[in-house]
């Protein structure tokens, strides 16, 4: 079935449906990843967003039932050059095309992924309608305008109860933005006791529990919109050990008084070079950020620049002078991607006081 890709810029891409028959507007995005789409698609951060992926060859090993970073696609659409439904992989359950139709999630296939790639490049992120709808050019052009980008999913995708998950090491209060599962299989195999909590819980409820320390997750919009947290933030990092996560990492910054800013089309792939100040190394990273914290904010601050991006030298990663708290803007949990950064759980875990 035919299907049109419609860009805010007048650019349009006509190819093939895939996965729900429907319309859908979001921001686009493009992410380098050569495999992880499951993951990609699963990631809560892309709440809002439609993913349009380079590497030109996607659901070539199926989909599974254990690699999902979430119960759900948040992403609104997804753009590819060649879909295969055939599924190679001994793990695969289903194929690509059923993961979308499952989900109510709009595909479009055999569209110039590259091409849409250079366009986001040169005039940064854009609003896009796909559509296998049948609609005009005109029709797609209205419900684009009419169509506004919101950028404060985290409130849609964080828990709105507090979870608890039992184990035998450090307590472990994980503030849930739009938590990924592997930051939570990565605390599970340090042995954290974890409680999940929603993204407006108070400083006296998370202190409630009496954790070692505090985990600021990853999440989807703007860290600007989520003024509880930052207010919130702003007295866990002067009295409990605290990590920050991308969009976790970002709220610190906010809460210390830095700044942080939109990216003209932000880093989403598995191989962004990241270097790490202190210990004089570079490192590939795993990313999907389109904010980034402002280098000039944080110099008059108590915090210090700790890693940057070999790409653009924006901020990557911070500490704070005297007191146990730092963040990093890449995903150290990898999924999809490189898990050489998975040493970052371990120094939290040692800020901590070390396993139980
Ligand atoms: N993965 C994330 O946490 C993303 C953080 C934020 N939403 C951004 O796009 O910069």
């Amino acid at each position: 079935m035919e299907s049109i890709l419609y860009l805010e810029d007048g650019s349009i891409y006509k190819g093939k449906a895939f996965g729900k028959i429907g319309t859908t507007v979001g921001e686009l995005v493009f992410n380098t990843s050569m495999t992880g789409y499951q993951e990609i698609l699963t990631d809560p951060s892309y709440a809002g967003q439609i993913i349009n992926m380079t590497y030109p060859l996607i659901g070539n090993y199926g989909v599974n039932n254990l690699e999902n970073e979430s119960s759900k696609i948040h992403a609104k659409g997804f753009i590819v050059k060649n879909i295969s439904n055939q599924a190679f992989n001994y793990m695969s359950e289903k194929n690509i095309d059923d993961m979308l139709k499952g989900m109510d999630i709009v595909g479009i296939y055999g569209v110039d992924t590259r091409s849409i790639t250079k366009k986001i490049r040169n005039s940064g992120v854009l609003k896009c309608v796909i559509s296998s709808e049948n609609l005009s050019i005109d029709e797609l052009k209205n419900i684009l305008d009419k169509t506004e980008i919101k950028d404060d999913y985290m409130k849609k995708v964080s828990t709105k109860e507090i979870i608890n998950i039992p184990g035998d090491g450090l307590r472990v209060a994980l503030i849930d933005f739009g938590v990924k599962q592997n930051i939570i299989n990565n605390l599970k195999q340090r042995e954290c006791d974890i409680t999940i909590f929603p993204y407006n819980a108070s400083y006296e409820e998370i202190m409630s529990i009496n954790p070692d320390g505090v985990l600021l997750s990853n999440g989807p919009g703007d860290p600007k919109e989520v003024k509880e947290a930052i207010e919130t933030s702003k007295k866990l990092i002067k009295n409990i050990p605290t990590m920050g996560i991308c969009l976790g990492h970002q709220i610190i910054a906010l809460a210390v008084g830095a700044n942080t800013y939109k990216m003209k089309y932000g880093h989403r792939g598995g191989n962004h070079g990241v270097y790490d100040i202190e210990r004089d190394r570079s490192f590939i990273t795993s990313q999907n950020h389109g904010y980034a914290v402002d280098a000039n904010s944080i110099k008059d601050k108590e915090f210090i620049v700790t890693h940057i991006n070999l790409n653009d030298n924006t901020v990557e990663g911070m500490r704070h002078k005297n007191l146990p708290v730092f963040s990093v803007q890449y995903h150290p949990e990898g999924s999809p991607g490189p898990q050489d950064s998975s040493y970052i759980f371990d120094k939290f875990i040692s800020m901590l006081g070390g396993e139980k």
